[in-house]
């Protein structure tokens, strides 16, 4: 990369932001990462290994990783990625407030549809976009992060990217941009929905949605979703071979036809899991207001038109406080169905 290249900082480096940040860096690009000392000390013991469900094996050694606590590692860089939980938002803004250079590009890439614009609140005056993560990264072991699904980082279109769209090419995970990221964002959305399905099922990915009785549940929230969107215009776009009014026919599915039909969903490393499962068995705060919560917002609270998702809500903030968790498939669809 070339010494003119500006710097790449990582604001709450945890799956995603090592990941990203990761395979920046090992394409030769300034990147450094802000996050929490667990990790600071990890990484300093273990360097960073990046690795993809196409073979992808990078390892950078410690020394060559610029891992801070300090958040003031962003103070000079010219593109701020934030990678925090939803739930974290607002306090990064306020801290990248008082650091970020007046012409920093800062991009959200986070899940669900409100982030960029909390943090535009919060750092006024600088340029912050919207970006989508679709694919899956797992923390493997120490200091390893592993991507399990496919698909391209989304960003919405600015040409103050420009700078940097080589970097990401190199690194192997070129931006896609869009005039209006907010179709993609709520199509991801969509499909987080079964974030919360995977957290309460307490399996991997392929394994829950192997299973019709978990893709019932993420029918039923999936179908919710799409008709409080519909009733407010919102038009989500096509992320899917199949367009997302099709995704709560084809998850009702029985197994052997889905497989027939739908085999691509079930195309990722068996021990991916959600953001969401991983939140749950850490102790963590969860992301489930931004997501299933998005849906009971549109519907307006209370609304019989989001029940379903008002429920998934319901039983993860339960799971948060050590609640039921590992639900079978037939008692959660059981749960999601039943009027109270
Ligand atoms: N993991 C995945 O596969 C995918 C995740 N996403 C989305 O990407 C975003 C990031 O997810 P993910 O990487 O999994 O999250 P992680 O929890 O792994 O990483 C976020 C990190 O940021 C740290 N953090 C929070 N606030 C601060 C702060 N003020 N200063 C420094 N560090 C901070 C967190 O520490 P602590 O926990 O101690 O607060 C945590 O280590 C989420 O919106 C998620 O939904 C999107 C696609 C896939
Ligand atoms: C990639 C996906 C949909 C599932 O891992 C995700 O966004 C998450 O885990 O939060």
């Amino acid at each position: 990369m070339s010494a003119s290249q500006p710097k790449i900082s990582v604001f709450g480096a945890g799956s995603i932001g090592c990941y990203v940040g990761g395979r920046l860096a090992a394409a030769g690009a300034d990147v450094s990462f802000v996050g929490r000392e667990r990790l600071a000390t990890e990484i300093a013991k273990h360097g960073l290994l990046l690795t993809d469900y196409r073979g992808a094996d990078l390892r950078i050694s410690s020394g060559d990783v610029d891992y801070r606590t300090d958040p003031a590692g962003t103070a000079d860089a010219g593109l701020i990625l934030v990678t925090v939980k939803s739930g974290a938002t607002a306090e990064a803004g306020k801290t990248l407030a008082g650091l970020a250079r007046p012409d920093a590009v800062i991009v959200s890439f986070q899940n669900g549809v409100g982030n960029a614009e909390i943090l535009r609140e919060a750092v006024p005056g600088r340029n912050v976009l919207a970006g989508m993560v679709p694919f899956n990264v797992i923390r493997r072991g120490p200091g390893h992060f592993h991507q399990g699904t496919e698909g391209a980082l989304d960003v919405q279109k600015d040409e103050a990217l420009a700078p940097f769209l080589q970097a990401f090419g190199q690194a192997g995970l070129p931006l896609h941009q869009h005039a209006d990221l907010a179709p993609v964002q709520w199509a991801k959305l969509l499909l987080n929905l079964n974030n919360a399905v995977n957290a309460l099922s307490g399996q991997p990915l392929k394994a829950e949605l192997s299973q019709r009785d978990y893709r019932r549940c993420l029918a039923l929230a999936q179908q919710e979703a799409l008709d409080v969107l519909g009733d407010a215009v919102i038009r989500p776009a096509k992320l899917t071979p199949l367009p997302p009014s099709w995704l709560p026919f084809v998850l009702r599915l029985p197994d052997a036809l889905f497989r027939i039909i739908a085999g691509r969903m079930l195309a990722m490393d068996p021990l991916a899991r959600s953001s969401m499962l991983d939140d749950l068995d850490a102790g963590r705060a969860t992301e489930v207001d931004w997501l299933n919560g998005e849906i009971v917002r549109l519907a307006g609270s209370g609304s019989p038109a989001a029940r379903v998702n008002a429920r998934l809500v319901e039983l993860v903030h339960a799971a948060e406080q050590g609640g039921r968790r590992n639900w079978p498939g037939d008692a959660l669809l059981e749960r999601l169905q039943s009027p109270r």
